[in-house]
């Protein structure tokens, strides 16, 4: 398999606190990596630089130019009363006129992760689990090969987390998606991932999740 990132000498500083520097990395096409380390280690802010939100203090990173990353946040701030259904929220990542095109694209994403039967509930009634999947199947309505996802299991019960990671699984396995997703959950990861890339006093350090011993929680 291709290497479909390469990360180089990338540091980065908030003012004059160091978050890490001269990481170094690259990631497979294909492969399954969950992005480990202790809080304030700087995941997120990685993630943030990757997604050319932010800029390294230095350093450079490459994706493969056929990569288009689809991102997914952790579900927060839906009200109770927010008044969309499940397939309303999914299609605002979709043109407004929805052609027969684009509604068949909604249905298949709402079918693939399971929220076909319960497209017209509303997001404000659905279970974290449900909410989570809502926004995976957004980000899937912009066909990417690479998925990040930030820590996107948190808050969900251990059936929700299940039904998320065997979603990612059947996404790697039978579509090549390439995932890196950040967790805090070390079991989940040894489960489903299968790689690590472990950020910890401001360095990285990658390697197969079976052999991961970083103990830091
Ligand atoms: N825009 C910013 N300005 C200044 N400091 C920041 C900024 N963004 C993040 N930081 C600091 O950078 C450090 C790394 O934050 P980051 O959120 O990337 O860590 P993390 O590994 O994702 O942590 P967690 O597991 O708690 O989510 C923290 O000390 C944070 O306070």
């Amino acid at each position: 398999m291709k290497d479909i990132l390469n990360v180089k000498n990338l540091s980065m500083k908030f003012d004059n606190k160091v978050i890490f520097k001269n990481v170094n990395f690259k990631l497979k096409e294909g492969s399954m990596t969950a992005l480990l380390g202790p809080n304030g280690a700087g995941k997120t802010t990685l993630i943030r630089i990757l997604m050319n939100l932010l800029d390294p203090t230095e350093g450079v990173f490459k994706f493969d130019k056929e990569i288009r990353l689809g991102y997914v946040p952790q579900f927060r701030n839906i009200d109770e009363d927010y008044p969309l259904s499940i397939k309303a929220f999914v299609g605002l990542n979709a043109p407004t006129i929805k052609t027969k095109r684009i509604k068949d694209h909604i249905k298949h994403e709402l079918e693939e992760t399971n929220l076909l039967e319960i497209q017209n509930t509303r997001m404000g009634k659905a279970s974290g689990g449900q909410k989570q999947r809502a926004y995976l199947a957004q980000a899937l309505l912009d066909n990417p090969n690479m998925i990040i996802l930030d820590e996107a299991t948190a808050s969900l019960d251990p059936r929700a987390k299940e039904e998320l990671m065997n979603l990612l699984k059947h996404l790697n396995e039978k579509h090549q998606m390439t995932v890196l997703f950040v967790t805090h959950d070390l079991p989940l990861a040894k489960k489903y991932m299968k790689e690590y890339l472990y950020l910890n006093h401001q360095t990285a350090e990658q390697g197969k999740m079976q052999d991961f011993k970083g103990d830091y929680e």
